[in-house]
C-alpha cells in the first residue's frame, strides 16, 4: 500500500497496543519531540489493533486541519463525552455546534470578563491569606489543591453563581475523582480501543459514569436554583444567563431536553475550565520556583508599576500586552510551553510545509493522503508549540524573555504557531477568561511570596483521566498528584 510505505514513522513495539501504552504512560514530553527529531514533523504511529494515527506537527498541515470548518473531533470520544455529559459543545458538530458556539460565546467575551474579574482578584487574595496561615505552621506543601479549587471557584462564581466551596457540595470531590484518575492501564486502552468500534460497550458500569452521573445531577439542581431567582451577592451566572435568553429559564414549561443541554453546556466547560488552567497556573510557579532571577525581575515589574501608578494593576493593566510586558512575556512563555495535547480527525488530503522525511523529492513529499477512518492527531504541548523548526534551538527551554524582542522567532511566529487554545471555528472559547485569571493569579502570588523548588526532589508531569497533566513527585507516584514548593511570606 503506497499510502502506508510513504509515511515515516517509529515501529509499534507490540501489535496489540500500538504505540498506546507508550504514551498513555511515560511522563508527558518524552516521546513526540524524540520522534519529530527522527522522523519529522508529519509521521504515523498506531493505536491498538493496528488503527492509525496521523501526526501532523506540520504547521501547512495543520493551518489545513485545524482552519476547516468539516473538521470534526474524534467520533468515539464524542460518543464518550455525551454519554458521560451529556449533548454539549464539545459532543455536537456541524450547525449545531454552531449554533451553540454563538450562544455561549456571550459569556465569554473581553466585556464579559471584565465584569467578572473582580471575582479573580477575590479568590487570589483569599489564597495569599490561607497561605499566610499555612506557613506558621508549614512552609512546604502542595501547592497544587488551592489552585485548583481557585479556578473551580472562579467557574462556578463567575459562570453560573454558585460558591462551590462554602455550599459544601460535592461537586469539587467528584471532579477530583474524574480528572485525578490514573493513566489508563494496559485493559483500559484495550476497552476504549473496542469501545470506538463498539460504542455499545459505554454503557457497561464502571466508576466514571457513576461519578459523571452524580455531577449532572447535582449541577441540575444549582441550575434550577438560579434560575428560580436564588443568586448569590458579588457572583455572576453568565453562562446561565445566555442559556436562559434562549428560553430555558421556565424550566417547568419546557421540555426536558434543552435542560440536559444546559448541564451538559456546564459539565463542559467546568471540565473545560478548571483543569487546564489550574495546570498552567502551577506549571508556571514550578518554573519559576526553580528561577529567583525570573521571579525578582516579575516581581520588581509590578512593585514598579505600583509605585508608578500609586495604586496595584487592575485587570485593564494585567491584560494588556504592554502595561507589565514581563508578565505578558511569563503569560505567554507558559502558554507555549506548557499546553495540552489535542487530536483532530478528519478524511482529506494535507498539504504540507516541510516535505516527509525518507521520501524522494517529487510532488508527494508534500501531500499527505488521509483514508477514512485515520485519526490525525496534532502533537501541541511536546511538539508544534515547542518544535526547533519554529522557535529556534532553544525552544524546550521556558524562557519569557523570548517574548521581548520584537525580531525574536516567538514574536515573528506567534499567534498563528501557538496551539495551547487550538485554533479555527473550535479554537478556545475561554480563553480570554484563562488568561485574565492566570494574570492576576500569578501577579497576586509572586507579589506576595518567594516560591522555592525544594533540592533532591524531582517532578514529573503525567496525563491522567479527562485530558490533564498533573504533576507527580519522582519516587512518590502513589501519593497521586502534587506540587510542593517551599513557600516564603514576602513583606
Ligand atoms: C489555559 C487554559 C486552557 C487551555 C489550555 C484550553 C485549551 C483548549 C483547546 C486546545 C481547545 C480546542 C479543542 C479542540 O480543538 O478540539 C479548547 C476548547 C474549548 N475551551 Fe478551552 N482551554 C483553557 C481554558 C478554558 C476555560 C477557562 C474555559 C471556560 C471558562 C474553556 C472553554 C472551552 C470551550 C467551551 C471549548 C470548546 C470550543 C468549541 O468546541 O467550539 N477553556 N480549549
Amino acid at each position: 500500500n503506497k499510502t502506508r510505505c510513504l509515511i515515516p514513522g517509529p515501529p509499534s513495539k507490540s501489535l496489540v497496543f500500538g504505540h498506546a501504552v507508550e504514551l498513555a504512560q511515560t511522563p508527558v514530553g518524552t516521546c513526540y519531540s524524540a520522534w519529530e527529531r527522527m522522523y519529522g514533523p508529519t509521521y504515523m504511529l498506531h493505536g491498538p489493533f493496528l488503527q492509525q494515527r496521523l501526526v501532523i506537527g506540520d504547521p501547512k498541515g495543520l493551518q489545513f486541519v485545524l482552519s476547516r470548518k468539516s473538521f470534526e473531533r474524534n467520533a468515539a470520544d464524542r460518543a464518550a463525552l455525551e454519554l458521560f455529559f451529556g449533548r454539549g459543545m464539545f459532543s455536537a458538530e456541524g450547525d449545531e455546534h454552531a449554533r451553540m458556539r454563538k450562544t455561549l460565546s456571550g459569556a465569554f467575551s473581553a466585556q464579559s470578563i471584565q465584569e467578572v474579574s473582580h471575582v479573580f482578584f477575590e479568590l487570589t487574595d483569599r489564597l495569599v491569606n490561607e497561605w499566610i496561615q499555612n506557613i506558621d505552621t508549614n512552609p512546604i506543601f502542595d501547592i497544587s489543591a488551592a489552585i485548583q479549587r481557585l479556578t473551580l471557584d472562579a467557574i462556578s462564581m463567575t459562570m453560573f453563581s454558585y460558591d462551590l466551596t462554602t455550599a459544601k457540595s460535592n461537586i469539587p470531590i467528584l471532579l477530583q475523582k474524574i480528572t485525578n484518575s490514573p493513566p489508563s492501564g494496559k485493559l483500559m486502552i484495550l476497552l476504549e480501543s473496542l469501545a470506538e468500534k463498539f460504542p455499545v460497550m459505554l454503557n457497561l458500569p464502571s466508576p466514571m459514569k457513576s461519578w459523571c452521573n452524580t455531577l449532572r445531577k447535582s449541577l441540575g439542581v444549582i441550575a434550577e436554583d438560579v434560575w428560580s431567582g436564588r443568586e448569590g451577592a458579588g457572583m455572576h451566572a453568565k453562562l446561565l444567563n445566555v442559556l436562559s435568553e434562549l428560553g430555558f429559564q421556565n424550566l417547568k414549561e419546557k421540555a426536558d431536553v434543552p435542560v440536559t443541554e444546559t448541564i451538559a453546556q456546564i459539565v463542559g466547560i467546568l471540565f473545560a475550565g478548571t483543569e487546564t488552567s489550574a495546570n498552567v497556573i502551577v506549571e508556571c510557579l514550578y518554573e519559576l520556583s526553580k528561577n529567583q532571577d525570573m521571579q525578582n525581575k516579575l516581581r520588581t515589574e509590578l512593585v514598579e508599576f505600583e509605585a508608578q501608578k500609586g495604586r496595584q494593576p487592575n485587570i485593564k493593566d494585567l491584560t494588556s500586552t504592554v502595561a507589565l510586558p514581563y508578565l505578558d512575556a511569563i503569560t505567554r512563555e507558559t502558554l507555549r510551553t506548557k499546553a495540552v495535547l489535542t487530536s483532530i480527525s478528519r478524511d482529506e488530503y494535507i498539504p504540507l510545509q516541510f516535505p516527509l522525511k525518507g521520501v524522494p523529492p517529487q510532488a508527494d513529499q508534500y501531500m499527505v493522503p488521509v483514508k477514512a477512518g485515520m485519526l490525525i492527531e496534532i502533537p501541541v504541548r511536546d511538539g508544534v508549540n515547542v518544535s526547533e523548526r519554529i522557535w529556534g534551538n532553544d525552544a524546550k527551554i521556558f524562557n519569557p524573555e523570548r517574548w521581548l524582542s520584537p525580531e525574536s522567532t516567538a514574536v515573528v511566529n506567534s499567534p498563528s504557531h501557538l496551539l495551547t487554545f487550538g485554533d479555527g471555528p473550535k479554537i478556545c472559547l475561554g480563553r480570554i477568561f484563562a488568561t485574565a485569571e492566570f494574570k492576576v493569579v500569578i501577579s497576586g502570588i509572586i507579589r506576595r511570596f518567594r516560591l522555592h523548588k525544594e533540592e533532591g526532589l524531582e517532578f514529573d508531569f503525567y496525563h491522567m483521566g479527562g485530558n490533564t497533566i498533573k504533576p507527580m513527585v519522582r519516587g512518590q507516584q502513589d501519593k497521586g498528584p502534587q506540587m510542593p514548593l517551599k513557600v516564603n511570606i514576602l513583606d
